[in-house]
């Protein structure tokens, strides 16, 4: 099972290029696509789910271009937009039977999977309330299970975890695990926490461009040694945003102690410092600042 993505560029009206020539390579896993707004992220996951055109360039589903054939990826594609709507006063089984329907899926094997899915999404227990009561994370769920109805290889989720509250965010990426196995699902998002425990694949996108693209511990090799913690007095935190690339501040004592992302150590006092995913990015954002 593989998806590749080849030298996909995407124009919009306006002269806009929010993809530009993009190659990604997914295989089975948590792929997370990682960027900020108006990177790109939207723009992939649409031209993956098969509802919008790269303006130049491929993608092939196991060896087929989705152009040219683009029902052989439909059959096996679950996608969640990121402005999913509900018909709020449905009930959840009446709003997944009227799903699968769209879809071209009934009969009993459909209603089967319909409670199947509720009960793995945690929802068997609001079967007859009107989806317009769910919580945000219940509605998130209710997209999910539209997104399985088919028991998708490819499952495509736009920004997932915007507003869920924090509990609802960290069960989210339990299910996210639940669900991989055979099949590839990517993700998008601005949050790298969101990431960072889920993903087996990170890709970093910015200004339509692909930064980085590999496993979460190979990004953590990619930028040890260039993670410095020094302590500095309070009045010359402006000096050091302008100067350094900072990922945190903690105030101490004797001053703020910072965590400052440099190829060489930023003070001939500071001391090498663990780095995190968050390092990771933010070095890597600012290599491309440099280019
Ligand atoms: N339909 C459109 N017409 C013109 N420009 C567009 C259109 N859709 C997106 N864009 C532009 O393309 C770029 C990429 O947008 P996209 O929505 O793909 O980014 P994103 O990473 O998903 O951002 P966000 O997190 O804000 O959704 C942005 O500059 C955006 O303004």
């Amino acid at each position: 099972m593989q998806l590749e993505i080849k030298q996909v560029s995407k124009q919009y009206k306006g002269d806009v290029w929010a993809l530009r020539e993009m190659n990604l390579h997914m295989k089975k896993g948590i792929v997370g696509l990682l960027g900020p707004n108006g990177a790109g992220k939207s723009t992939l996951m649409r031209i993956l789910a098969t509802i919008s055109q790269p303006t130049t360039g491929t993608i092939n589903w196991n060896g087929i271009d989705i152009r040219k054939e683009p029902d052989e990826l439909r059959q096996m594609l679950g996608y969640l937009p990121q402005d999913f709507g509900v018909y709020p006063h449905l009930n959840p089984i009446e709003f997944l039977e009227y799903a699968a329907a769209l879809k071209g899926l009934g009969g009993r094997q459909t209603k089967q999977r319909i409670m199947e899915l509720l009960e793995l999404l945690n929802l068997h227990h609001a079967l007859k309330r009107p989806i317009g009561s769910f919580s945000g994370g219940m509605r998130q769920r209710i997209g999910i299970a539209q997104a399985l109805l088919n028991d998708p290889r490819l499952l495509v989720i736009d920004e997932p975890t915007v507003g869920l509250d924090p509990e609802e965010r960290v069960r989210f990426r339990s299910l996210l695990t639940d669900l991989s196995g055979d099949r590839i699902i990517v993700f998008s998002t601005h949050i790298l926490s969101d990431i960072e425990a889920t993903a087996d694949q990170i890709a970093i996108l910015s200004e339509g461009r692909l930064l980085a693209h590999s496993d979460p511990s190979s990004l953590l090799r990619s930028v040890r040694g260039k993670v410095w913690s020094v302590i500095i007095p309070d009045e010359e935190i402006q000096n050091a945003r302008a100067k350094w690339t900072i990922s945190g501040t903690i105030r101490q004592d004797n001053g703020l102690q910072l965590r400052i992302v440099s190829n060489v150590p930023p003070l001939p006092e500071a001391i090498e410092a663990t780095p995190t995913l968050e390092d990771a990015y933010l070095y890597i954002r600012m290599k491309q600042g440099e280019a």
